[in-house]
C-alpha cells in the first residue's frame, strides 16, 4: 500500500533531488500531444453538440487539473484548436502528494470549477495516473454535476502502482514504477518547468 500519513509531508522535509534520466524528450511529447488531439477530434466529431457543427448540446469543456497538468493542458488545447475543435477551458486544483513521493490518500480540492458543467461534454486533463485515487475522486466529483459526458485524457499512466480501478479514455505514454518530473510534474514543487519528462533520483535522508 503506497499511501502515506495524512498531509503527505516527507518526514524530515523534502529530500535533495536530481534528474536521473530523460524518459520523454520535448519532441516526443509534442508528437504525442498532436496524436492525442487528432484522436480526440475524431471521437468528438461524432458527438452531437461537441463538434461545433450546431448539433444539440453544449461544446466541449476541457477541465485541466492543477498544478501538474498545467503544461499538458496548455499544449493539448492549442493542438485541438489547431484542428478546429471548439472548446472551453476550466481548471480545478487538487493535491494529495505534498512534498512526498507517495500519496497521502487524502485528495484536497484547492480550487473548484468556475462554471457549471451540467449538460456539457467534459474532457478531464491529467498529467499522470499513478495509484488512481486522484482520478477516481475527480471523476466522481464531476459526474455528480451531471455532465452530458465525461472522458479523461492522461499523459502518463503508471499501471504498476494502481490501487483503484479507474477508466482512462486517452493515455499518452505508459511508464514504469519510477517517480517522474518535468512538463508540469513536480517533486516537492521542483522541476515543473522542465520541457521534458525525466526520472528523479532522491538522495538518502
Ligand atoms: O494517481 P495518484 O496516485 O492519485 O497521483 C496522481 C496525481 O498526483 C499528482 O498531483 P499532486 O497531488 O502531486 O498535486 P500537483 O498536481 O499540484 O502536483 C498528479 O498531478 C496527479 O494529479
Ligand atoms: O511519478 C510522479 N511524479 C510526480 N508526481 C506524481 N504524482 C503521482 N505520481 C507522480
Ligand atoms: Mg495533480
Amino acid at each position: 500500500m503506497s499511501v502515506n500519513e495524512p498531509g503527505a509531508t516527507a518526514p524530515g522535509g523534502p529530500r535533495k533531488a536530481r534528474i536521473d534520466r530523460v524518459l520523454f524528450s520535448q519532441e516526443a511529447i509534442a508528437g504525442k500531444v498532436r496524436e492525442l488531439a487528432e484522436r480526440i477530434r475524431q471521437d468528438y466529431a461524432a458527438v452531437p453538440g461537441a463538434n461545433g457543427t450546431g448539433g444539440h448540446g453544449a461544446p466541449l469543456t476541457v477541465v485541466g487539473i492543477l498544478k501538474g497538468a498545467f503544461v499538458f493542458t496548455a499544449d493539448l488545447v492549442r493542438a485541438l484548436g489547431a484542428l478546429d475543435v471548439p472548446l472551453q477551458v476550466d481548471f480545478m486544483a487538487v493535491s494529495s502528494y505534498g512534498t512526498a513521493t507517495q500519496t497521502s490518500g487524502i485528495i484536497r480540492i484547492l480550487k473548484d470549477l468556475d462554471r457549471p458543467i451540467r449538460g456539457q461534454h467534459v474532457l478531464l486533463i491529467e498529467d499522470i495516473v499513478d495509484t488512481g485515487l486522484t482520478l477516481r475522486y475527480l471523476r466522481e466529483h464531476l459526474m455528480a454535476q451531471d455532465p452530458a459526458s465525461l472522458r479523461a485524457c492522461v499523459l502518463l499512466d503508471k499501471p504498476e502502482r494502481r490501487l483503484v480501478d479507474v477508466p482512462v479514455e486517452y493515455v499518452g505514454f505508459q511508464i514504469p514504477d519510477e517517480f517522474v518530473v518535468g512538463y508540469g510534474i513536480d517533486y516537492a514543487e521542483q522541476f515543473r518547468y522542465l520541457p521534458y519528462i525525466a526520472c528523479v533520483r532522491l538522495e538518502p535522508q
